[in-house]
């Protein structure tokens, strides 16, 4: 393509090093790709996430691709609103990174052997909600800031444990310092946690095909996409307290061929009042071509189960 590229990114460590991936992969067809950082509102405040909202991070960064200040934008999908924006096309899923959540802990610690009274800082509703229904005794405290500030808090003495995505350790290079990769048993991430995603405006044919022919991976559109629509249909935001993690397994079909399917678990806050109370747990599989009524069906049976029909930040 003749044309330079423009990459959107928000200015954070995270930011960078997510979009140069997409920068590489691109440059790496001989297209010649320029970065442009974007300031947005959520990178000024101070205030927790759930109070500011889940959009306050990727409204800018749309603002500028419609505005057509840049041409590509690339977001951690978590982060996403689940509400498709018009005039805006998802044009590649890359591959994800490991879903999981990490624990970093004082003196290489386990979440099993801190002691109860240890402090746990997240901003996470949907992990503050797992922690406690673990039952360890554990005392969570509210925590917001770039990944360097979070961790520093461990660093500094000022809390016991923080707990972060590891796709976001890994991509600025700390990885090393997690003290245990929490198993989805005891913690199921954020729908979508270390996946991107990668948009471009719709009808802007030539960065669409581009994107979808280079950086896209049909695995994990499939895995997110039922993610996604477990949260959807609980109307939650990604600040609630909701877990998803979708996995692509082998199964057999009726005739014993070896056939691909998706296997998502699920869960989902609880609440009264307002206070998450309980967390329920379902899981479900499908054919890999199903992942949307996938998630919407395991939505559907967490409702059942009591999940509170959520309320919280859904732009
Ligand atoms: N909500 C902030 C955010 N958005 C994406 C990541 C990490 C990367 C990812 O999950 O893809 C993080 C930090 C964290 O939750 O630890």
């Amino acid at each position: 393509m003749s044309r330079v590229i423009r990459i959107g990114t928000r200015g954070s460590k995270l930011a960078l090093a997510q979009t140069g991936t997409i920068a590489d992969a691109l440059r790496a067809t001989g297209a010649e790709v320029e970065l442009v950082t974007v300031t947005t509102p959520g990178d000024k405040s101070s205030a927790p996430i759930p109070t500011i909202g889940v959009g306050v991070f990727t409204s800018a960064l749309r603002e500028a691709l419609l505005r057509e200040e840049v041409d590509v934008i690339v977001h951690s999908y978590k982060d996403l609103p689940t509400k498709p924006e018009p005039g805006i096309t998802l044009a590649a899923v890359p591959r994800r990174e490991d879903p999981r959540d990490a624990l970093i802990a004082r003196d290489g610690l386990t979440l099993g052997e801190l002691p109860p009274g240890s402090t746990v800082g997240t901003g996470s509703p949907r992990r503050t909600a797992q922690l406690r229904a673990l039952g360890l005794g554990l005392e969570i405290v509210p925590i917001r800031g770039n990944i360097d500030t979070r961790m520093r808090k461990v660093t500094d003495g000022e809390l016991d444990a923080v707990i972060l995505a590891r796709a976001g350790l890994a991509r600025i290079g700390r990885a090393e310092e997690i003290t245990e990769t929490l198993d989805p048993i005891q913690m199921l991430p954020a729908p979508a946690q270390g996946a991107l995603a990668v948009e471009c405006r719709t009808g802007d044919v030539d960065i669409e095909h581009l994107l979808g022919s280079t950086v896209d991976d049909e695995g994990t559109r499939a895995v997110a996409t039922a993610e996604r629509a477990l949260l959807a249909a609980l109307e939650a935001g990604c600040s609630a307290p909701v877990g998803a993690l979708a996995e692509i397994v082998e199964d057999l079909d009726a005739e014993g061929r070896v056939v691909e399917r998706i296997s998502l678990r699920g869960t989902a806050a609880v609440e009264e009042d307002g206070d998450t109370v309980d967390m329920v747990r379902a899981s479900a599989l499908a054919d890999k071509h199903e992942a949307e009524q996938l998630g919407r069906t395991l939505a559907a049976e967490l409702l059942d189960l009591g999940a509170g029909a959520l309320s919280g930040p859904a732009q």
